[in-house]
């Protein structure tokens, strides 16, 4: 697995609102390399959404930085940075965008179609495999709208470890799941930074933070 890195310095995250701008985030600095978790915790409206954004170009931050691997996203076009993506930072994301049409099998294998054919036959295996661990071996041809929240989160998260980036960002990745789900959900994660992965996650789960290396609460 490629080794990643990733260094945020003195981030700032602004929003133009009618009353001007909302500063939601200042002065943040981070920096967390292949082999951690990191877990990002605090208040409902902290911030830590906006965060996660930023480490995966999202949004382009207007004060400080975010860096992978010596590269500033600023440096990078938009097209190096959905590349980035797609091969190296897999996002997940609260609202779970799946494609309604598509079967939750086929929604595991979009984010790898630019990569060609053989690319997707070998992604179809591993995506099964995941569909099965996360407990969806009985719905691979079922379509979103027929999947409960759960499950379609956990589909989300099936798709994110098809595309086998060395580094995930993961946006509450337990919160619509029981707690045996959400153990098991943790334990995926967490085995992605044992195996080498870098795994950042903005999580009110405090299993979530126990499972990190290291958990920054946002205030
Ligand atoms: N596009 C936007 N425009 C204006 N304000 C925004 C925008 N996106 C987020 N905010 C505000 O920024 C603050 C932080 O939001 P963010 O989603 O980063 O928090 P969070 O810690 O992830 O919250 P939660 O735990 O509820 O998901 C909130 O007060 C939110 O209203």
């Amino acid at each position: 697995m490629r080794t990643m890195q990733v260094a945020v310095k003195d981030l700032g995250v602004t929003y133009p609102i009618s009353e001007g701008t909302l500063t939601v985030i200042d002065d943040f600095d981070l920096h967390v390399q292949s082999g951690q978790m990191v877990c990002l915790a605090g208040r409902s409206g902290s911030g830590k959404t906006s965060i996660l954004k930023a480490l995966a170009g999202f949004h382009v931050p207007t004060v400080g930085s975010v860096t992978w691997n010596g590269t500033d996203l600023r440096a990078m076009s938009p097209a190096e940075v959905a590349d980035l993506r797609r091969e190296h930072v897999g996002y997940m994301d609260q609202e779970a965008a799946l494609l309604p049409e598509l079967t939750a099998l086929e929604n595991c294998l979009v984010p790898i179609l630019p990569d060609g054919r053989q690319a997707v036959r070998r992604a179809r295996v591993r995506a099964r495999e995941m569909l099965e661990a996360l407990g969806l071996g009985e719905r691979l041809g079922w379509r979103p709208a027929q999947l409960s929240g759960g499950e379609r989160q956990r589909l989300v998260l099936a798709r994110v470890f098809t595309q086998q980036t060395p580094a995930i960002i993961a946006d509450e990745p337990t919160a619509s799941l029981d707690r045996t789900w959400a153990d098991r959900v943790i334990e995926h994660l967490r085995n992605h930074a044992h195996q080498g992965g870098l795994v950042v996650v903005a999580s009110h789960d405090p299993a979530v933070s126990q499972a990190a290396n290291q958990t920054m609460h946002l205030t």
